[in-house]
């Protein structure tokens, strides 16, 4: 099997989200280019989420139109393996073939994220941060289109962090899908986006390419320009930057 695939692109069109009398987001329009990788920050409550969750197709109760490809993966905060199956199995969990195929392909998949001899353990014998990656090997399998990421390093410490922002990074040069990257972290949004969508008040509050060169340097002064209008849109204060 190959683990090569296209990039597609998403276009919401007046997306309006409500629970009950809480309008979360108003008459979004927001288009994302195939094949690149975008940030969504925003405050706590901010939609971040559930907009996420839409464009998934998780949640359908929604007003206004989501065009987006078939091909979408979905990478939560937790790791959300099944801990009665053995690593290779939650890999290929659902997914249709004979088990030398799919153990194969899990394998495959399991190689790209630096894991390619853990295949036969439980997941319970694996780190956070391995966790993480096995997740990442279930998207990769399917070969997405459309990678969603919902606070996917939020969990894991901060050298743990620094090694799933760079595989995340590695992956998306190698297939080049769509990324959409929600995250409360405005340096993990710099250093891996090409474009940063700030939610709040019910919309996109600022929306800005990061044009820097890549690898990002987080010690550059225009890395740190962008880190500070981001920031002063999320409505943190000058003197706390
Ligand atoms: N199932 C639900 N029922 C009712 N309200 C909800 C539900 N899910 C989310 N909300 C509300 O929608 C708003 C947006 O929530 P969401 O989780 O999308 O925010 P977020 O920006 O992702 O926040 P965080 O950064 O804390 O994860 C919040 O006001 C939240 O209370």
């Amino acid at each position: 099997m190959s683990l090569t695939q296209t990039a597609a692109p998403v276009h919401l069109r007046g997306y309006t989200k409500t629970f009950g009398d809480n309008v979360v987001l108003q008459d979004v329009d927001l288009s994302i280019e195939a094949g690149s990788f975008v940030a969504l920050v925003g405050k706590s409550g901010s939609g971040k989420s559930t907009l996420l969750r839409s464009i998934a197709g998780i949640d359908r109760d929604y007003t206004g139109t989501i065009d987006r490809s078939e091909k979408v993966a979905f990478g939560f905060q937790d790791a959300r393996l099944l801990p009665w199956s053995k690593v290779w199995h939650n890999v290929v969990l659902g997914q249709p073939g004979s088990t030398a195929e799919l153990r194969a392909a899990a394998k495959e998949a399991l190689a790209e994220v630096g894991l390619e001899g853990k295949a036969d353990v439980w997941p319970s014998t694996l780190s956070g941060g391995q966790q993480q990656r096995v997740s990442l090997a279930r998207a990769l399998h399917r070969q997405p289109e459309l990678l969603l990421l919902d606070e996917p390093f939020g969990a894991l410490d901060a050298l743990t962090r620094l090694h799933a922002q760079a595989l995340v990074h590695d992956l998306w040069v190698r297939h080049r899908f769509t990324v959409v990257l929600v995250t409360h972290d405005v340096e993990e949004a710099i250093t891996l986006a090409d474009r940063i969508v700030v939610l709040s008040s019910g919309g996109v509050s600022l929306d800005v390419p990061v044009d820097l060169a890549r690898p990002r340097d987080r010690r550059l002064s225009r890395f740190e320009d962008l880190r500070e209008r981001v920031l002063l849109q999320l409505g943190v204060s000058r003197n706390e930057i």
